[in-house]
């Protein structure tokens, strides 16, 4: 546990100076910046809302990871706010940056072995206190390894991150496909059963792979290649010619993450005593051999970055098509993905055996076949049924649908939906200038308010706040929950959260391979920028509805027979969603109930403390665990209410669309 900071940070833009910048992610750029009245250097993340696009539900949950973790190898948040359109995230300044960009300033061939350990141990450090607490990171990876300019190891980049918690259930299977190819486990990948906390440990061995290396394994592989080289190859490991240097302790070490059944990897608190860490020192030994005579970060985020442009330059017209624009986001290392699983799949399908790599193929005195490979996917199992054209299925946004999905649950004001969530203040909210950073430091320009018309019916209303501002104790507990607040929370959860819905739907969908939009909508303009983030689709969103309580927008069939036919194969899945829909509305009702009883006996717990812990700050770490669990309830109590309102929603649009379909047929 780390000693919370007794400092209060300033919530407004204009306290802070914002300097050069330092890295830059998805949709936000990292800046070094002072913090005025403290006199501190901090970094500060400038997430654009509006390039956000779909995915504020994501930045709430990195945030609010970030504001409620207690570890020194975990990058927290000092304190978030809005400033003009953007929402900035202070936090410590990692001077040192990520371990991707120390190796590509400096050690383009990976680091020693001590060093490697080192890192390791502290990353696993704090992979035990994610996972003892229910999350998993989901995006382990160099780049999200961070070092202060003394050696410190931080794991940062909380946008992936899942919480076991969220659905009240433990073993309740996740079908949300995130994270980055190459460190992605074939679980995640596969979607088969779910996956829990050992994803992250698969993460980790191609971490350390990547740490050894320079690079991780399959890197140079377009992401469909790499999703099937890690679904059916023996997994990668340290025993290439090259490897010879590593130790035997550090081969086991990948070998026993690296195993495709997750049941037989390590827990992280298992994996933390095994004798590879021996070779692991003190993290000031980090200070002295890596980050020493290293130009400061600015200069080699700069110099970085010319290089990838001119690199881009080269292969400008390689990166024409969609796909390719995917392919050079990942060449940079950023997390952004925009795939359909489906297409993924059925482009990997596509690979023939002959393109595969043999640039990494293992000794072969030591080649050995994963014996526990039970996740081996054949090739046809990967194939799809829909018949889309190969050019079809290569083109990142061929499927409209992805885009209408983007579209269709985008809050129109990103600022209003997220008001309660950091401080947004009424001004920020009104404000519809696309960008009002002041560029000489980031101060706000909220000059040219004025309030939209087309507020969505989404937007939250309620100036509430919820996580946001300092972390000082006192600002913890800052909101009490009665039953009143509880139903708050549930409405402004349901009304701010997109969420997914079955996977099933999407595959249904995309076999029938139906054009229920508009394709003339807003959404064949707006590029989804989310993370590699293949959640199962939400009918709501698919073309079906364009806002989550608007008019239901489906495309006349143009002519009699197109439309029997249309109609004939709408109804089956009509209807066969209703019924997922029925069966999925119970089981959120379930668990909510589940969730609001775990609730209950928090509270009671509280109660006979005789302390109300939402209203006193917390003082001791059980108090933050406890307050940690409530928060994580409250969590799953909004998203469960909001998923059953959209079920009950999408239920009664489906019903109206069925109908009328019904109808046009017997016309
Ligand atoms: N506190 C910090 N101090 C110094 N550098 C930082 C800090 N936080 C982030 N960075 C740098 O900024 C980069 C982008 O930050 P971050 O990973 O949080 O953004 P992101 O949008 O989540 O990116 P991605 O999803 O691509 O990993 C990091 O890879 C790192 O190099």
């Amino acid at each position: 546990m780390e000693t919370i900071s007794e400092k209060r940070y300033p919530l407004s833009a204009k306290d802070y100076k914002l300097y050069e910048e330092v890295g830059e992610g998805v949709s936000a750029s990292v800046h070094r910046a002072l913090c005025v009245p403290l006199n501190e250097i901090v970094a500060i993340k400038v997430l654009d809302l509006e390039k956000c696009n779909n995915d504020l539900d994501g930045i709430r949950r990195e945030v609010q990871t970030m504001n409620l973790i207690n570890h020194s190898n975990l990058l927290r948040a000092y304190c978030s706010f809005t400033a003009g359109h953007s929402l900035w995230v202070v936090m410590p300044y990692m001077a040192g940056g990520s371990c991707l960009h120390i190796m590509k300033s400096s050690f383009p061939e990976g680091f020693e072995e001590p060093v490697i350990a080192t890192v390791l141990r502290e990353v696993l450090k704090a992979l035990v206190y994610l996972h003892a607490h229910g999350h998993i990171h989901r995006d382990v990876k160099a780049g999200n390894i961070l070092l202060d300019s003394n050696g410190a190891v931080k794991l940062a980049d909380f946008g992936v991150s899942a919480c076991m918690f969220d659905s009240g259930d433990r073993q309740r299977s996740r079908n949300t496909f995130v994270g980055t190819p190459c460190w992605m486990a074939p679980e995640v990948m596969q979607q088969l059963h779910g996956y829990d906390f050992k994803a992250d440990i698969w993460s980790f061995g191609i971490t350390a792979l990547e740490l050894a290396h320079g690079h991780a394994p399959f890197s140079k592989y377009p992401p469909m290649k790499v999703l099937l080289m890690t679904l059916q190859n023996a997994p990668p490991s340290l025993n290439y010619e090259r490897d010879k240097r590593f130790s035997k302790s550090f081969k086991e070490l990948v070998a026993t993450c690296l195993v495709k059944d997750p049941k037989k990897r390590p827990s992280a608190e298992k994996l933390l005593k095994h004798h590879f860490f021996k070779h692991a020192r003190g993290i000031e030994y980090l200070g002295r051999t890596i980050l020493d005579g290293l130009a400061p970060l600015g200069d080699r985020f700069r110099m970085l970055k010319a290089k990838e442009a001119d690199l881009l330059m080269q292969n400008k017209a390689v990166y024409e098509d969609m796909e390719q624009l995917s392919q050079k986001e990942y060449i940079r290392g950023i997390s952004a993905w925009n795939f359909n699983l489906e297409d993924l799949k059925s482009q990997a399908a596509l690979i023939q055996d002959a393109d595969m790599p043999n640039a990494e193929e293992p000794d072969t005195n030591e080649k050995k076949k994963d014996i526990s490979n039970d996740l081996k996917a054949p090739a046809e199992e990967l194939s799809t049924s829909d018949g889309a054209s190969t050019q079809d299925k290569e083109d990142g946004f061929n499927n409209l649908q992805d885009l209408e999905s983007s579209l269709a649950s985008f809050p129109i004001k990103p600022l209003q939906a997220l008001k309660g969530c950091f401080d947004v203040c009424d001004d920020d909210v009104n404000n519809t200038s696309p960008r009002d950073l002041d560029h000489n430091y980031g101060r706000t320009d909220n000059g040219n308010s004025g309030t939209s018309s087309l507020s969505p019916q989404n937007a939250i209303t309620q100036p509430k706040k919820f996580w946001s501002g300092s972390l000082q104790p006192d600002n913890f507990f800052h909101k009490k929950i009665t039953d009143g607040d509880r139903d708050y929370l549930q409405t402004k959860y349901s009304s701010e959260r997109n969420h997914s819905g079955p996977l099933l739907y999407r595959q249904r969908r995309d076999v029938n391979n139906l054009p229920l939009v508009d394709d003339t909508s807003e959404g064949a303009i707006v590029q989804r920028k989310g993370r590699f983030k293949v959640t199962s689709a939400d009918p709501s969103s698919m073309g079906l509805s364009n806002n989550s309580s608007g008019p239901v927008a489906v495309t006349p069939p143009t002519s009699p027979p197109n439309q029997n036919f249309m109609s004939a194969s709408i109804l089956p899945s009509l209807q066969c969603i209703l019924q997922q829909n029925g069966l999925q509305r119970e089981e959120i009702i379930k668990l909510i109930k589940y969730a609001e009883q775990s609730y209950g006996k928090n509270t009671e717990s509280i109660e006979a403390g005789a302390v109300d812990p939402l209203q006193a700050p917390p003082v001791t770490n059980r108090e933050r665990e406890l307050y940690l669990q409530v928060v994580q309830l409250q969590q799953s109590i909004g998203s469960l209410a909001e998923e059953l309102q959209r079920q009950k929603m999408k239920n009664v649009q489906l019903e109206r669309q069925l109908n009328s379909m019904a109808n046009k047929v017997e016309k």
